[in-house]
């Protein structure tokens, strides 16, 4: 898929910065934290300096069968494969040229991005991409300036993520143990942990040290 992007007058390319990190770990709300430490929350989004996108966007458009599995918790969001990498990639390449892109929503109750919403990113002097497999993917991992992995234990994780998934993503209890234990923790080790060593730094547990990175600005 294409990015929708234009190009601004006033070119502009921001420092990238990727957070990585297991699910639930914090990357949101690292995120969401640093911008508003940076004084940016209550910006108009033209305005905004800083802004963060999630990797979740990039999210690729399941077929038939596929959804059928998804829905049932079967099928494998933290694989790779799952993820539509030359769009995310054409967006950030995008982003770092200093165009204006519109990106989906992800909608994790229908599995799909969302038909009618998209989040409009305008140049900014700073993009955080946050995601799972953010330092997956080299080509991706490359064009980050400065990387973060969050790193919070993983009975942390799941004792955040069984509510946030159940209230907020239209989750029940065992599915979201199912899906944990079949697909989630075995993709973590294998794809997502050993993306640490690239990162620049490693913020313990997470939002509650993000003056670590913020002193390193
Ligand atoms: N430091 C923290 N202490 C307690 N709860 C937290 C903390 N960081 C995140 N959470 C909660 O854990 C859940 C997952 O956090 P989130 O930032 O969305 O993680 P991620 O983006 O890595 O999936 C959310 O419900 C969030 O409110
Ligand atoms: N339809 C989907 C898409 C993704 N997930 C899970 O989300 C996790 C990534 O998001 P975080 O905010 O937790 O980083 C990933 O572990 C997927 O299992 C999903 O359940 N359904």
């Amino acid at each position: 898929m294409n990015s929708s992007c234009l190009v601004d007058n006033e070119t502009k390319s921001p420092f990238l910065i990727g957070v990585a990190g297991g699910t639930a770990c914090g990357k949101s709300t690292v995120c969401k934290n640093i911008i508003e430490k940076l004084g940016q929350t209550n910006l108009d989004e033209t305005r905004r300096q800083v802004v963060s996108i999630s990797q979740d966007s990039f999210y690729r458009e399941l077929n038939a069968v596929e959804k059928i599995k998804a829905s049932k918790g079967q099928f494998n969001f933290d694989h790779p494969d799952a993820f539509d990498e030359v769009f995310m990639y054409q967006t950030l390449t995008d982003i770092q040229a200093g165009k204006t892109c519109s990106i989906p929503v992800y909608n994790y109750k229908t599995n799909s991005r969302s038909k009618k919403d998209t989040i409009v990113i305008y140049p900014a002097d700073v993009v955080i991409v946050e995601g799972i497999l953010a330092f997956y993917f080299p080509a991706i991992r490359d064009l980050f300036h400065m990387k973060l992995f969050v790193d919070t234990d993983s009975d942390t994780r799941l004792a955040r993520r069984v509510p946030r998934d159940i209230n907020e993503r239209g989750r029940d209890l065992e599915q979201v143990l199912n899906q944990y234990m079949n697909f989630v923790k075995p993709a973590f080790e294998e794809f997502c942990l050993p993306t640490k060593k690239f990162a620049d730094i490693i913020i313990p547990r997470g939002a509650e040290n993000i003056g670590m990175f913020l002193f390193s600005l």
